[in-house]
């Protein structure tokens, strides 16, 4: 049941607006709850993407709250770039423009990356430059923290509300409105009249029927058919690894494919997953819902979210809008558990909701949500009084966002006649997410779910998404200004499906017919189980499986690749490869974190960078600046491994000590340093 709704109240001049720069949604997710906080507070507030809002709109405001993460080599999301591109005018300098406007800013990111929250403070810094003024300190998030961005965020929250109480206080007796009532839902739906579509009967589904092959009407999407959808890791490895083959059809206004086109290296191809059907059934049935589920609704009268895309056939009941678009099976969020309290008619059930959204109650919320990976489905059925009416379930409910998915085939994909009939080739390589939780019950991700039973010869809806940094421009990772024919040397790094924008940039290298070396540090667990791409051809014309030496594997005459087996027999040979004419007894000494090869049984790529340092050093200290790509799983994996580099600089007596090594690094004039982790 629904509990008193309280409207904010209007006030003369108290408004606000919330701005947000999100790649994945995390960024999205705290703007919405800092705009409820400022609702609760009866500010006029106004939350949406930075891409949305014109400078000239901005200035009309005299306090903004900001919050962006940071994604690819330090830059701002893609849903901010028209923002930050006027912001940037060199027109705007010296103008104070912003002088009226007072400003908090909130960053997400994570220290594994070395521009950790760049994002945020350049953004802060420009605000500042055109005369924005801070009202409330900068706060920054880091996903390493033990909370993840919350150990930072919900202080720093609960202050700015502290901050907003004292320093704009309410008039006359008016109080905030308190946690435990609802907001006015900002969506509602209507019904057509009269149309009800048959319910399917529940004898009438499939004990796991698959989600539906019906297609969205995605803006800027393409066509793809599935040609191949096989799984490349054996039965016996824990891990489901595919590898997916589409064609796809791009359209002649599909002008941005045709300018990136051949160089794909970095671009993601984003996969919209599904839910299946029993699900929604079950959370149909749950909500009680089931006289609006098969009911068309009325677009033009009805409020939704602006994400919510359509089937492209024009009718559309509640049942596609859960099936296609709401992530039903989330990990919900803490202002989801907030929200689902106010329609909770038994009280325990009520209280226990509020306890596990209370400041100071963390370590119960992530142990409750997080921690078993329980989905909202599940949440929902520990609460069975809780119904959540329609209009507040479209706001509750995460918009279904595609999945990236780094393209693995790179220029290959493009055959010389795409000018013509738009026809191109994406291969990806997908690791699926299924794992035991620690309530030892079987998990999948939404996409992986999906992913898993996508069948060949399947038609699904896909976007492409060139690469957001401009490290990944083709001068840069190709050839560099100095160096036209010969190109940049490469030093791949990469863990399991970190392969896949690696292996697109030696495709694309290729195509540009650029003959510098690459060397590749490949780490996986098994020799047998997930050395992805391990027999790849030599060469597309002479289609030779690939040759090896005694550990590494050739692709083709100037590409080596070099594993790393962190589960396998260890290698017995731990000690620095000599360089060509050096004695032995001149570097006998064992690198201290290359004893964890034999004390942990580990190898790991960053032993296999030391390992073969004499090599990294020549190709690092060429005439020509490399190119270091660092890709794969998050963690500790990328610090180690920069690591790993500096310690070969000074190793070998490039630089005089590990400061300048990690100065050197950080020169884009020395290296080109691309680093994507996930
Ligand atoms: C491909 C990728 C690149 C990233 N690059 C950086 C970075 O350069 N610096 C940083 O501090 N965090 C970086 N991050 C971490 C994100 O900022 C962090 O995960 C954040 O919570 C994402 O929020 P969002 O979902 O709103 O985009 C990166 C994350 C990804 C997936």
């Amino acid at each position: 049941m629904e509990q008193n709704v309280v409207e904010p109240t209007v006030i003369e001049g108290r408004d606000i607006i919330v701005l947000y720069g999100s790649e994945t949604g995390n960024a999205e997710d705290i703007a919405l709850e800092l705009s409820k906080m400022t609702r609760r507070l009866h500010f006029k507030t106004v939350c949406d993407e930075m891409d949305e809002i014109k400078l000239a709109e901005l200035i009309r405001y005299r306090l903004a709250i900001f919050v962006t993460s940071t994604t690819g080599q330090g830059d701002l999301p893609r849903n901010t770039a028209k923002f930050w591109t006027n912001l940037r005018r060199t027109r705007l300098n010296n103008t104070n423009c912003l002088g009226a406007l007072k400003f908090t800013i909130f960053g997400l990111g994570d220290s594994s990356y070395p521009n950790v929250n760049a994002a945020a403070r350049k953004l802060r810094a420009r605000l500042k430059q055109l005369g924005a003024t801070e009202f409330f300190r900068p706060g920054e998030g880091d996903e390493r923290h033990d909370n993840g961005i919350d150990s930072a965020y919900l202080p720093w929250s609960q202050e700015l509300r502290e901050h907003l109480v004292t320093d704009y206080p309410l008039p006359g007796n008016l109080q905030p409105i308190a946690d435990d009532i609802p907001l006015p839902p900002k969506y509602h739906i209507e019904f057509e009249m009269g149309n009800v579509l048959p319910t399917p009967s529940s004898d009438s589904l499939q004990p796991e029927p698959y989600p539906p092959t019906e297609l969205l009407d995605i803006p800027n999407s393409l066509t793809a058919l599935v040609n191949s959808n096989t799984r490349v890791t054996p039965i016996s490895h824990w891990q489901d690894v595919r590898h997916i083959q589409l064609s796809v059809q791009a359209e002649k206004k599909d002008v941005y494919l045709h300018k990136m086109l051949p160089f794909l290296a970095g671009a993601t191809a984003v996969i919209y997953p599904k839910n299946f059907p029993q699900d929604v059934q079950t959370l149909i049935d749950m909500m009680g819902w089931d006289s609006l589920a098969d009911r068309q609704f009325d677009r033009n009268r009805s409020t939704l979210p602006k994400k919510l895309y359509p089937l492209t056939t024009c009718q559309s009941v509640l049942r596609d809008l859960l099936t296609h678009n709401f992530d039903i099976t989330a990990v919900p969020k803490r202002s989801f558990l907030r929200q689902m309290s106010h329609f909770a008619t038994n009280e325990n059930e009520k209280e226990r909701l509020l306890e596990f959204t209370k400041p100071g109650n963390q370590q119960e919320f992530y142990d409750y949500t997080s921690r078993p990976r329980r989905t909202t489905l599940e949440v929902l059925r520990d609460f069975p009084s809780v119904k959540i009416p329609l209009r507040y379930a479209l706001e509750m409910f995460p918009v279904i966002r595609g999945r990236e998915f780094s393209i693995c085939n790179g220029a290959t994909s493009v055959p010389p006649t795409f000018k013509e009939d738009g026809q191109f080739k994406v291969e990806l390589t997908a690791a699926l997410v299924e794992y035991k939780t620690i309530i030892r019950k079987p998990r999948e991700g939404l996409c992986s779910r999906y992913l898993k039973h996508l069948k060949a010869g399947t038609t699904i809806k896909i976007s492409i998404n060139p690469p957001t940094s401009p490290t990944l421009r083709p001068e840069n990772m190709l050839v560099g200004p100095e160096t036209k024919r010969q190109g940049r040397p490469l030093i791949a790094v990469a863990t399991g499906t970190g392969i896949a924008p690696i292996r697109a940039l030696i495709n694309d290298r290729k195509a540009a017919g650029i003959k510098a070396p690459v060397l590749v540090f490949f780490g996986c667990r098994n020799e047998k189980a997930d050395f992805l791409f391990e027999k790849e051809h030599s060469s597309s014309s002479s289609k030779q499986p690939s040759s090896r030496d005694d550990e590494a594997v050739y692709w083709g005459d100037n590409v080596r690749v070099i594993p790393a087996f962190s589960r396998d027999e260890n290698p017995t040979q731990v000690k620095p490869l000599l360089p060509p004419g050096v004695e032995s007894e001149t570097t006998d000494r064992i690198p201290t974190d290359m004893l964890e090869i034999v004390e942990q049984g580990k190898n790991y790529v960053q032993h296999q960078i030391k390992k073969h340092g004499y090599e990294v050093s020549r190709l690092l200290m060429g005439n020509v600046a490399p190119v270091i790509c660092v890709c794969g799983n998050a963690g500790r994996m990328p610090e180690r491994v920069r690591s790993a580099f500096e310690d070969v600089l000074v190793e070998y007596n490039l630089v005089p000590g590990k400061e300048e090594a990690r100065a050197w690094v950080n020169n884009s004039d020395k290296v080109v340093y691309w680093q994507e982790v996930w």
